[in-house]
């Protein structure tokens, strides 16, 4: 823990741990045993005719089904019984208790009969403690490049999966809608619409049982599921408690300050509105000035 305080998380650098010891859930989570203790829970979960999850084509429905159903069609590569085609893609990020979703995602309270399986190394302080997410998904679910303002740890349990990360520095590279990047395919991106991508630097890693990856807060990330795999990722809090949103529930709604700062932003982009377009554009110079001279290096 003080090695990680040190030399990662002081630096906000992501971590690759291999091989940690996560508990007995690594022999023992596989689709007939989850099947087996989690039957007849309901899941609602997201299926897609591809693996390729789009936002903005929005390609994908949610559909609700007991886990061992969901998790043996995740599993399989065609399904007997299905909603959009015989090969479509299925993807679990379980959420809370409450039917208005208004609490977190917690494995303990959701599946208890699973969470004491599941060993993850100390990095934070239970008081920090924000959410824990299960992560099942059919081979080749890719999720959008997006960042989450929590610090994550995300554990593989089983299969392997392709992640991306892109710093928060690079943020400006990653055409930014919300939380997500318009820039759907990282392999093969539209450079006419997103000529600035290729300068964002991408590090990349596979993760297979065992391993753990710290992905420090804002900093962007996407996945792809090589094969099935069952996953799960522990969400902290870094920042003071206070500000933070308190009615997210994902762990990706922007701290307050931050939240503020972006809608006032947006009243100065309207305000300048009512300006003809010289003068609108060189007070946005102005403004963008100031911006850039508040940074700190
Ligand atoms: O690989 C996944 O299932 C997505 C992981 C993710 O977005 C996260 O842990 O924040
Ligand atoms: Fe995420």
């Amino acid at each position: 823990m003080e090695d990680f305080q040190e030399h990662i998380f002081n630096h906000r650098r992501p971590l690759l741990l291999k091989n940690v010891d996560i508990g007995d859930c690594k022999e023992k989570w596989t689709v007939e045993y989850l099947a087996e203790v989690l039957g007849p829970n309901q899941v609602k979960v997201h299926v897609c005719p591809v693996g390729n999850m789009s936002f903005i084509t929005k390609n994908f429905t949610y559909k609700t089904l007991e886990f061992k159903d969901f998790i043996k069609r995740a599993a399989a590569e065609v399904h007997s019984e299905w909603f959009l085609c015989e090969n479509e893609s299925y993807y679990l990020r379980s959420i809370g208790s409450d039917k208005r979703g208004r609490d977190v995602a917690d494995i303990n309270k959701q599946f208890p009969r699973i969470a004491k399986d599941v060993r993850f190394p100390q990095l934070f302080e239970d008081k920090d403690f924000f959410s824990s997410v299960i992560r099942i998904g059919s081979r080749g679910v890719q999720i959008w490049t997006h960042y989450d303002v929590m610090d994550n740890m995300l554990i593989q349990v089983s299969g392997e999966k392709r992640v991306a990360l892109f710093s928060p520095e690079d943020t400006h590279y990653l055409y930014l809608s919300g939380d997500k990047s318009q820039v759907l395919d990282i392999d093969n991106p539209d450079t006419t619409a997103f000529p600035e991508f290729v300068k964002a630097t991408r590090y990349e890693t596979l993760l297979t049982p065992g391993d753990v990856l710290f992905i420090p807060a804002l900093w962007h990330h996407n996945t792809v599921a090589r094969v099935f795999g069952v996953g799960l990722n522990v969400f902290w809090k870094n920042l003071p408690h206070e500000m933070y949103d308190k009615t997210d529930v994902y762990g990706n709604k922007d701290p307050l300050p931050a939240s503020k700062a972006l809608s006032d932003v947006n009243k100065a982009i309207q305000s300048l509105n009512v300006l003809p377009k010289t003068y609108r554009n060189f007070y946005i110079q102005r403004a963008i000035a100031a911006l850039e001279d508040a940074k700190l290096s």
